[in-house]
């Protein structure tokens, strides 16, 4: 009965995430939802910051402290270590829902595009940051990332086995082509009003710090495979030229 309350949690909390993936299009990019990033304001200035501010800072807080691995230890004294990345997933979720339900739009146009060629252009540019989150999330390893892999392998009594470091593909590229998605998804856009640039530059902010933290979590528990990665791949910005042999690559060992 365990097995299956954990199985059945795990499967909500990935559905509440995909309504939430599917619901932030329609809110960052201003189509289908009924209120979206760039609506009119309704709310002052300075109360629609402060509101705005709060509601990203308790996304930040809920994300970063508890993807960090003493929070997930504490966490699992009072939660099945199976559910645990689920119920990550979930909060997570939980704090976009708020975000989206009381975001306060600002109004006030900083650039607006209406060359049509350059609105598809950033159109494309949007939809392929969002392409490459989805697409780089299956690389690392897509239900493991939203907890169901978890509950699954639970549900069939086996043991949970830890995903490897992959660099396949992006990963050649940049050390964080998730993030980067990210960007282009945030950035990408002919309209840019005042609460959707806040919106970006606070989250580009999070993301950068938040690479910060990941990154000591990854040296930690990979080591020398990852601060040779490091050494040999940029972190958001692709090389543009090859890289000559020799260059960055880990000294050889003295026999
Ligand atoms: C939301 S994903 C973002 C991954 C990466 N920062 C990116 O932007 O593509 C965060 C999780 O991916 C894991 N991760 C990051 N790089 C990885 C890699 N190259 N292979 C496997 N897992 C990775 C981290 O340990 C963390 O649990």
């Amino acid at each position: 009965m365990k097995r299956i309350g954990v199985f059945v949690y795990g499967a909500v909390a990935y559905a509440v995430f995909f309504a939430t993936f599917l619901y932030a299009i329609g809110f960052v990019g201003g189509f289908v939802v009924p209120k979206s990033i760039d609506s009119a304001p309704t709310s002052p200035l300075a109360q629609a910051l402060l509101v705005n501010a709060l509601l990203l800072g308790v996304f930040a807080l809920q994300h970063s402290v508890m993807a960090r691995p003493a929070f997930k230890r504490l966490l699992t004294r009072f939660v099945p270590e199976p559910a645990e990345r689920s119920t990550y997933v979930l909060a997570s979720s939980l704090a976009l829902i708020a975000l989206f339900a009381f975001w306060q739009p600002i109004g006030g146009v900083v650039w607006d595009v209406q060359d049509p060629v350059w609105r598809a252009v950033l159109h494309g540019l949007f939809a392929f940051g969002w392409g490459l989150v989805l697409v780089t999330t299956f690389i690392i390893n897509h239900f493991d990332l939203f907890g169901l892999r978890q509950v699954w392998l639970y549900l069939r009594g086996r043991p949970y086995t830890r995903l490897a470091f992959v660099t396949p593909g992006p990963y050649r590229l940049v050390r964080h082509p998730l993030y980067v998605g990210w960007f282009f998804a945030f950035w990408a856009t002919p309209t840019m009003t005042a609460a959707h640039l806040f919106f970006a530059v606070a989250t580009t902010a999070y993301i950068l710090v938040a690479i910060r933290l990941e990154e000591r979590d990854l040296t930690a528990e990979h080591g020398a495979s990852y601060t040779d990665y490091r050494r040999r791949v940029p972190m958001l910005i692709p090389r543009l030229s090859r890289r000559r042999p020799g260059i960055g690559q880990p000294k050889p060992t003295a026999a």
